[in-house]
């Protein structure tokens, strides 16, 4: 049954990319308000589960809806925000050039700008020409991008790659900022380290949910000290029930 205090509500998912099937009949929801932390091995379908829910992976069978309405609809293009992981920019705008041509796009109001220039701390660096920018730099100008219009749900798909620990640690204070503002926000993230900083975890393994839990309950559940032991505990549980 559908609660419609979740942002995400997926059952059954199903999704094949190429010949393969990479998605298995997946359940998944997201509360509203929360900083749902998404984790999972390299092709676990972090990525492709994302792209199911903005609507831009065509799904084999199940459902999956976003605000009560099916993924991809008009009417959520205004709704959500996207950070793919390859950065959306132009090399040859500038930071704020980038910006306010996405912002126009969008039809965000033009105070959006200094919002999300001042949020993804890129005020130092905004009349430069994007080529001239650091790999962290372009990552938070997407992220800059996907915060335009105030979107109610954020998908990151990997937003602190290549960041060091303080501009991490500033960005995960950001996200607590906005879920405590009422966004929601699905996060992928590599660093295990980073899972304690979630409200909720799931964690994928081969297409498949095998956890969905918050970051102390799996803790508990595998009597690990901390995300990356629970992890591989778990991930080898796991793969002993596979074999
Ligand atoms: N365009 C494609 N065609 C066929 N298979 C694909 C395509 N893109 C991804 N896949 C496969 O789908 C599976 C899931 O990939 P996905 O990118 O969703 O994983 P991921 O968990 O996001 O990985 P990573 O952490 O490395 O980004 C992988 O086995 C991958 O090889």
């Amino acid at each position: 049954m559908v609660n419609y205090s979740d942002a995400v509500h997926a059952t059954g998912l199903v999704v094949r990319r190429g010949r393969t099937e990479v998605l298995h009949g997946l359940d998944v929801h997201v509360p509203v308000g929360q900083v749902v932390g998404l984790l999972g091995p390299s092709g676990s379908g972090k990525t492709t589960l994302m792209r199911a829910l903005i609507g831009a992976q065509r799904t084999a069978s199940g459902t999956v809806e976003v605000f009560g309405l099916p993924a991809g609809h008009r009417a959520l293009r205004n709704r959500i925000g996207y950070m793919a992981q390859s950065a959306a920019v132009y090399d040859d705008l500038t930071v704020e050039q980038n910006l306010d041509y996405f912002r126009r796009v969008l039809g965000a109001p033009a105070s959006d700008l200094d919002r999300v220039v001042e949020e993804v701390g890129l005020g130092s660096v905004r009349r430069q020409l994007a080529s001239r920018l650091s790999g962290g730099q372009r990552s938070r100008v997407s992220l800059g991008i996907a915060l335009l219009g105030t979107p109610e749900l954020l998908v990151l798909d990997e937003p602190t790659v290549g960041l060091d620990p303080l501009l991490r640690q500033e960005l995960w204070g950001l996200f607590a900022r906005l879920a405590a503002g009422g966004v929601t926000l699905l996060v992928s993230s590599h660093v295990m380290d980073e899972a304690r900083r979630c409200d909720r975890l799931l964690l994928l393994r081969d297409g498949r949910l095998v956890a969905d839990d918050t970051p102390a309950g799996l803790l508990a559940a595998t009597s690990a000290s901390d995300h990356d032991e629970a992890f591989l505990r778990i991930l080898e549980r796991e793969g002993e029930v596979a074999a």
